[in-house]
């Protein structure tokens, strides 16, 4: 009887243990085998849209090139000493239709320092855009804007392309961009902590010392902007350090194109580029003829 038993609890043990590896080894194979066929088909996908490419394409560019040769060295100069006035003056300067930054200058390095070190003297908010920034005045009277980091570089924002909040890298990643393409219409900008309760607070405008608070000895600002909300603000942390973008405030007035390849931002209506053969021909067309009238009014 106890033999029977015990051969019953060996049967029901071998039993569920067989169940509850192949289930295991079920799931586990389903999904890697889905992860691959999805990735060989994105590959697969861009191999295809290879055959579509000019043969212009074909031949890889040399990455090396003068202009970006020139701007690394010119990065780690250090040329203007004494006064930041000077170091302002200068890229103040180089502003004009066509460009923001002149970067065959050798006082690229010294503006990208400015913006990294000079002491804040005056911290205000900053209403343009939709979202939390601040506009704060570094010493020698330059303004720049300071976008906080919101996330960690590792954090994955699920959603729509456009969720989450401004990654505050991308401006900085732009700005070498520019350089490499050699497009200097992206505003200079640097990754600089700063604290909240000793470089921003002393020096705080009215308004923006409104819009902050203490949490324990922090200091947490939700400023005045389209998305800001008070349940939602940037805090430093427990160093009293917040790290973000410092970038160049270009003192003129700019105008605002729409980008030909803007997103609809409904989940469900496509974009003209999205849908259309023939648009990127016209784009090309009018960025030709607009090309022609500015030479032309030259
Ligand atoms: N470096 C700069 N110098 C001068 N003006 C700037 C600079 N950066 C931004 N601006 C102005 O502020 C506006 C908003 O900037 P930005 O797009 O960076 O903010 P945002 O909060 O992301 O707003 P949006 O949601 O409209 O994109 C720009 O359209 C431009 O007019
Ligand atoms: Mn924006």
């Amino acid at each position: 009887m106890l033999r029977k038993r015990k051969l019953l609890i060996i049967s029901i043990v071998l039993i569920v243990t067989f169940m509850v590896t192949t289930n295991y080894l079920l799931t586990r194979l389903t999904t890697a085998s889905e992860g691959d066929t999805e990735i060989k088909s994105i590959h697969e996908k861009i191999y295809k849209e290879l055959e579509n490419l000019s043969n212009k394409y074909e031949i890889r560019k040399p990455f090396e090139d003068e202009i970006t040769d020139t701007f690394i060295k010119n990065i780690n100069t250090f040329t203007v000493e004494g006064n930041i006035k000077n170091v302002w003056q200068i890229a103040n300067s180089w502003v004009s239709k066509t460009m923001l930054v002149d970067f065959m200058s050798l006082h690229v390095g010294s503006l990208l320092l400015a913006l990294k070190k000079s002491k804040i003297i005056k911290a205000d908010l900053d209403g343009r855009g939709t979202q939390l920034k601040l506009l704060l005045t570094l010493e020698g009277h330059q303004d720049v804007i300071f976008k906080p980091k919101w996330y960690e570089k590792e954090t994955i924002i699920e959603g729509p392309v456009y969720a989450g909040k401004d990654r505050y890298g991308s401006e900085i990643v732009g700005f070498y961009l520019s350089a490499i393409l050699n497009m200097p219409l992206t505003p200079c900008s640097v990754e600089r902590n700063i604290s909240l309760t000793y470089e921003i607070m002393p020096v705080a405008t009215k308004r923006l010392i409104n819009t902050s608070f203490i949490i324990g000895n922090r200091t947490c600002i939700y400023g005045k902007c389209f998305y800001c909300k008070k349940e939602d603000p940037i805090c430093e942390d427990k160093n009293f350090s917040l790290y973000g973008a410092v970038i160049f405030n270009i003192n003129a007035s700019l105008k605002s194109y729409r980008s030909p390849w803007q997103r609809t931002y409904k989940k469900n209506k496509k974009a003209v580029w999205e849908e259309s053969d023939t648009y990127c021909k016209l784009v090309l067309q009018v960025l030709q003829v607009s090309i022609i009238t500015t030479s032309l009014s030259k």
